[in-house]
């Protein structure tokens, strides 16, 4: 390791130390903690099933940067690129529409052997795997509802389903030796004020309490439901709102999914996670950064994230928590917004370990709001990066921006080919 990188460190080190911060201690710890990164990142949420079926369900990719991932093992490939300039092991997040196989399956016969290709590889990268049922981008979804639609065939095409990927996901845990959580989220809602909010919501809790009445091992499997606020086309009212997700899955020992998006573009996630934690079996979280509203952009160190990050460490919550990550940008290198991204929600955890927790507490008890401030703000120029870099080293990753010269020579030697290769192909 460069002699300089430990130097910084140690000096580092030491002066964590005087607030009793044990910084060896705590990079142990943050080795432990793994984020689902999402495979929709690679491919603007296209997947493999329908790949000519437009994307719905009130989300959206813009931005046409080249390279996109077209097969499954493009995708994977590039998940491999990305995972190699992360430090720490982790969790891909697959939704059903990443299915691979020959066979011409619909979602609602999707079995384990489908995806065989991605639990054999994620053994082989010593990776976990959560999942998602796709209940968008399909015919079937076509009126904008699917789980709360009002004829029964269509409800009980996505019921099935969702039951389908909750096979699916144990089939992941039990193979892979780490437990999936499988996440579901509907894009169901109106555009305009309805005149009935009652009904639909009505049929998703029948329909969600057909979906989850298997009994699963948790063990292999967790199940999550994920609400919102709005969507495009769904601006008036979303089926699975906050509230009534809150209940169901308080009610049913369900995760609760807060994705940072989903929200009144005030309200934040980090506020939410002490209370939640109180009540919830346990959290799934889509971090994410919404620009005005819930625009999935690639998430930067912002004081969002950073608050996330220290709401989960000041409340002890990551033991209950799933962190997984929910951005789609195609303006710019899709393997770079993963790098970012992931990068950034690991660096906000470790910020949140290096903070002064027991000082801070001690002033706030005895009501020194003076002291609480301005350690707070001294602790922002703390040399966290001389840690983070150390950090990086030690796992074999690259250190500050290095990685992204890795990330410009694959564009060029992989992610610009593609689209020659297919073009000559044609030809
Ligand atoms: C593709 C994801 O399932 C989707 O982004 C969902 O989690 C969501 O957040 C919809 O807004
Ligand atoms: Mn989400």
């Amino acid at each position: 390791m460069d002699q300089s990188i430990v130097a910084n460190y140690e000096a580092a080190k030491a002066l964590y130390a005087q607030h009793g911060i044990d910084v060896d201690a705590v990079l142990e710890k943050l080795a432990e903690i793994k984020i689902s990164m999402h495979c929709w990142q690679g491919d603007d949420v296209r997947g493999f099933l329908n790949k000519d079926q437009a994307l719905t369900g009130g989300i959206s990719v813009t931005g046409n940067y080249p390279g996109a991932a077209g097969t499954p093992a493009e995708l994977r490939a590039d998940l491999e690129k990305a995972f190699s300039l992360i430090p720490g092991k982790h969790k891909v997040n697959l939704h059903a529409i990443y299915v691979d196989t020959d066979e011409k399956v619909e979602l609602d016969r999707i079995e384990p052997k489908h995806f065989e290709k991605w639990v054999a590889w994620a053994q082989e990268q010593g990776l976990g795997l959560d999942f998602n049922p796709t209940c968008f981008s399909h015919e079937k979804s076509a009126d904008g509802f699917t789980l709360s639609h009002p004829d029964p065939a269509i409800r009980q095409f996505w019921i099935d389903h969702c039951k389908a990927s909750r096979k699916i996901g144990a089939y992941f845990g039990e193979r892979l030796g780490q437990t999936c959580v499988t996440n579901v989220w509907i894009p169901d809602g109106f555009k305009d004020v309805p005149v009935d909010r009652l009904a639909p919501r009505q049929r998703l809790k029948d329909a969600l309490d057909e979906v989850f009445a298997e009994e699963l091992n948790p063990a292999h499997n967790l199940d999550a439901i994920e609400s919102k606020l709005f969507g495009l086309g769904s601006e008036a009212y979303v089926v699975g709102s906050h509230e009534f997700y809150m209940g169901y899955g308080i009610a049913n020992n369900k995760l609760i999914c807060l994705d940072a998006g989903h929200f009144h573009p005030t309200e934040v996630i980090s506020n939410k996670l002490s209370s939640l934690s109180l009540f919830a079996d346990g959290i799934l979280l889509h971090v994410s950064r919404p620009m005005r509203w819930d625009s999935d952009h690639v998430v930067t160190l912002d004081d969002e994230l950073i608050d996330i990050g220290r709401e989960l460490v000041r409340g002890d919550l990551l033991g209950k928590t799933h962190i997984g990550l929910d951005f789609f940008d195609a303006s710019i290198n899709r393997v770079a917004a993963w790098v970012i991204g992931t990068r950034n929600t690991i660096k906000a955890l470790l910020r949140g370990f290096l903070d002064p927790v027991e000082a801070l507490r001690e002033a706030e008890l005895n009501f020194d709001f003076t002291t609480r401030l301005a350690l707070q703000e001294e602790f922002k120029s703390y040399p966290f990066g001389a840690v983070w870099d150390y950090y990086c080293a030690k796992q074999g990753v690259p250190v500050r921006e290095a990685w992204l010269a890795e990330v410009k020579a694959y564009e060029q030697n992989v992610l610009l080919k593609r689209g020659a290769e297919a073009a000559v192909a044609k030809k």
